[in-house]
């Protein structure tokens, strides 16, 4: 009973966060968006909320009325619309930060236009369309001294660091296995939505494999040397709605990612519900987390070990010792690295440029196996000042 009304406080508060009091000493981060998306109150608008350190500035659209009414909602002061919309708000010198939660297949252009224009930038996942396009953001942002995140928020909450934690600290030996799987069921995205767009960078290894990649690499603390076997299943051409793969990593374990966008409905009825989840086999024992992507709402970390004598336990871990609220999302730890960062602060955890292009060339490796290729390269060319 009490877990339940733990779930529902924790809910509550996470979509309806306290408003934080503005620290007296320092000017706000200032952030624009890119895009009336659907993610942005849930990745940045509502973590904003409560952090004392940010507030968001402006949204532009590409039309008018949709950058008008997305700024209404949210409260956001300034509004951006139309063809032009989004150079406009990188040319406004009071933004500070550009959060990019555009279609995967303009990411590369508008985070290099962001960057460009002197702004840190908080990138939604996929990094891009290619690993190439990857690294190149990554180097723009070194050599202009700005920060750039590929938003790979679980990474940030307390359940993937403690996961990590306990496989690094060597209890249950060395990983043999992974297993990570992200699921969503049929009708959660219309035929029209940008996931099944080829030239925008859609399909559910870029989407949703992108996580079980990284959990699968995080976790294993191992990159992926060659892809053993794929398959998938086609939402449309060259689009996967479902892929799975077993892959070769170094040192010797394997892995094994599964990824949909639609999962049908059970004997033709059954509404399926949302697989999060990850298994990691190693020599003296087994850690499952249910939930690694949501663990705000609900989530349970499974330790066995099979040393004789060693009981199961099952763990919890919704706030650091010293960091966080029960209620602060994924997306709010992220927010918290990504501002401390920024202001030359240590971060609690962080995805670095490294791990964000070997995570683009596992997709790549993926999709080369597939026969599928990869997504197409931008047609943005950067300036020579780049
Ligand atoms: N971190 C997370 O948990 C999640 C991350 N994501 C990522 O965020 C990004 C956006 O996803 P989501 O919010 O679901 O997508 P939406 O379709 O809601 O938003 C995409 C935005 O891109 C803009 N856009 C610009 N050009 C195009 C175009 N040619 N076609 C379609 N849209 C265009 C639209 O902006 P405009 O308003 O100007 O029309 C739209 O608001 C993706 O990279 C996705 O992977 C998505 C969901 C969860
Ligand atoms: O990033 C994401 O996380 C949750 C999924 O439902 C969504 O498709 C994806 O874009």
């Amino acid at each position: 009973m009490s877990s339940a009304l733990g779930l529902v406080s924790r809910i509550r508060t996470a979509f309806n966060p306290p408003a934080a009091t503005p620290l007296d000493n320092s000017k706000p981060l200032k952030f624009g968006i890119l895009g009336a998306a659907a993610i942005a109150p849930d990745a940045l608008i509502n973590p904003v909320k409560s952090h004392p350190e940010t507030v968001i500035y402006a949204v532009a659209a590409r039309s008018q009325d949709r950058a008008a009414a997305f700024a209404k909602k949210h409260g956001i002061a300034k509004v951006f619309g139309g063809p032009n919309g989004y150079q406009e708000l990188l040319d406004d010198p009071e933004i500070d930060v550009v959060y990019n939660p555009l279609p995967n297949g303009l990411h590369f252009e508008w985070t290099m236009k962001a960057l460009d224009a002197g702004k840190h930038v908080l990138l939604e996942k996929p990094a891009a369309n290619t690993a190439d396009e990857t690294r190149k953001m990554f180097e723009l942002a070194e050599r202009k001294g700005l920060v750039l995140l590929e938003a790979f928020h679980y990474r940030f909450h307390p359940v993937a660091q403690r996961v990590k934690a306990i496989l690094d600290s060597g209890e249950l030996g060395a990983v043999k296995s992974t297993s990570t799987t992200l699921t969503v069921p049929r009708g959660m995205f219309k035929a029209s939505d940008i996931r099944f767009d080829y030239v925008l960078g859609g399909g559910a290894l870029m989407d949703m494999g992108c996580y079980t990649i990284n959990a699968m690499r995080f976790f294993a603390g191992a990159e992926l040397t060659a892809v053993e076997s794929e398959r998938h299943t086609l939402a449309a051409p060259q689009v996967d709605r479902a892929t799975t793969a077993t892959l070769a990593l170094a040192g010797g374990a394997t892995g094994t990612i599964h990824c949909d966008l639609g999962v049908p409905p059970a004997l033709g009825l059954l509404p399926r519900i949302p697989e999060m989840n990850a298994t990691i086999s190693c020599e003296r024992g087994e850690l499952r987390v249910f939930n690694f992507v949501m663990p705000t709402l609900y989530h349970s970390i499974t330790v066995t070990p099979t040393d004789k004598g060693t009981k199961a336990r099952v763990e919890k871990a919704y706030t650091f010792p010293d960091l966080g609220e029960p209620w602060w999302t994924t997306y709010r730890y992220q927010l918290e690295a990504f501002v401390n960062k920024i202001k030359g602060r240590e971060p609690h955890a962080w995805v670095t440029k490294e791990d964000s292009v070997a995570n683009m060339e596992a997709i790549e490796l993926i999709y080369a196996k597939s026969g599928l290729g990869s997504r197409p390269k931008s047609v943005y060319v950067a300036p020579p000042s780049d």
